[in-house]
């Protein structure tokens, strides 16, 4: 029996315009997905996701089709929510070259689905892992990363960056270009979470915002106009001191660089009503800057703030059901167990 854990992310910027290969720095947070994966000799799967919850039901399913949960949402729905799990079980056979390979897998995860803090890419990340590890291969990270990456491609239909699943296996900030994926240092920034209680729809919204590039050119400017925002972020970033307590001029030019990006992303279409009006109870309590994480549609937002300013505000905000400081999480993909 194996246990691995991954922690999950926000952006500081470039979501979305990611995609289509420009640069994005996530940054991993303290909330972690852990995955249990203990071999069986039928063959078999089954697994145990209690906190992947469809219309109320916690769900739990195997391999064959009676084993698929029984539960009245559609199918495609049930399909979705299983697909990032049975990805990481045919990526961990595939690594441990034991096509054959059966496992229990139980999924406990501390960090909201669907929300824009890249649960997906944990479970998928912790999943491979741990199912590897439990058949005798270690992978380096870096591998993990990249079939977690194959996961998630194939999951959203081709419509998938690196970004989540590097950051989340690697841990700390990164920043993703294309094919060039790296660990940079940065120092500890003060990041508020607000969270809406609701969820986007990933495939979607990056569906949404490829259509609107390709109808207009001044979409394809916005999307490489969120690129310019992070290559001005990267140099600001450059010239912290990664040890030290960020200096204030530090957090307020990134803040500003965090305000610019959410008016970008919104003009792609991907904000919501609530998260608007965290982002801006977030900015009306001082924070640095304030933006939302993520695919959006509904999730999460995240605030620069080194007082306890936008926290008390969030709590205050209708719509938001929940606030939390998020803290980078230096360890990426780790063994809990085994
Ligand atoms: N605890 C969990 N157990 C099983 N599957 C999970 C869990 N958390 C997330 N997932 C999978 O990830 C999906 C959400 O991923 P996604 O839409 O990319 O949002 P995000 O990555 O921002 O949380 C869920 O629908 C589910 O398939
Ligand atoms: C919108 C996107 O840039 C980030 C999606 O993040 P999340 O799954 O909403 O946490 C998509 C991607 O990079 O694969
Ligand atoms: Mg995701």
């Amino acid at each position: 029996m194996t246990t691995c854990s991954a922690p999950g992310k926000v952006y500081l910027f470039g979501e979305h315009a990611v995609v289509y290969g420009e640069p994005a720095i996530p940054c991993a947070i303290e909330r972690r997905a852990r995955v249990t994966a203990e071999p069986r000799n039928d063959g078999r799967v089954r697994v145990e996701a209690n906190d992947l919850s469809l219309d109320g039901f916690t769900v739990s399913w195997g391999d064959s089709v009676e084993d698929r949960p029984d539960i009245d949402v559609p199918t495609q729905l049930v399909e979705a929510g299983m697909g990032y799990v049975d990805e990481a079980v045919g990526q961990a056979r595939d690594a441990a070259d034991a096509p054959d390979a059966g496992f229990d897998i139980t999924i406990e995860s501390d960090i909201p689905l669907g929300a824009g803090l890249g649960s997906s890419a944990a479970v998928v990340v912790a999943g491979i892992d741990a199912g590897t590890r439990s058949l005798g291969v270690e992978l380096p990270p870096g591998e993990v990363a990249d079939r977690a990456y194959r996961a998630e491609y194939a999951v959203q239909d081709g419509q998938a960056s690196r970004a989540d699943t590097f950051c989340s296996a690697m841990g700390g900030a990164v920043r993703v270009e294309g094919e060039d994926r790296r660990t940079i240092d940065a120092p500890e920034l003060p990041f508020v979470v607000g969270y809406d209680g609701g969820a986007g729809d990933t495939g979607e919204l990056v569906s949404g915002v490829r259509a609107l590039r390709e109808e207009y050119g001044f979409a394809a400017d916005t999307v490489t106009a969120i690129g310019d925002v992070v290559r001005r972020g990267t140099e600001v970033l450059r010239g912290a001191d990664p040890s030290g307590e960020p200096a204030p001029d530090l957090l307020a030019e990134l803040g500003r660089l965090m305000d610019f990006d959410h008016g970008l992303l919104s003009a792609l279409g991907v904000s919501s009503r609530s998260l608007d009006a965290m982002v801006w109870a977030a900015r009306e309590a001082d924070a640095y800057g304030a933006k939302l994480t993520g695919a959006g549609g509904g999730g999460c937002i995240v605030a620069l703030d080194d007082t306890g300013g936008t926290e008390t505000a969030l709590d205050y905000t209708p719509g938001c059901e929940a606030t939390f400081r998020a803290e980078l999480a230096a360890d990426g993909v780790r063994v809990e167990e085994s």
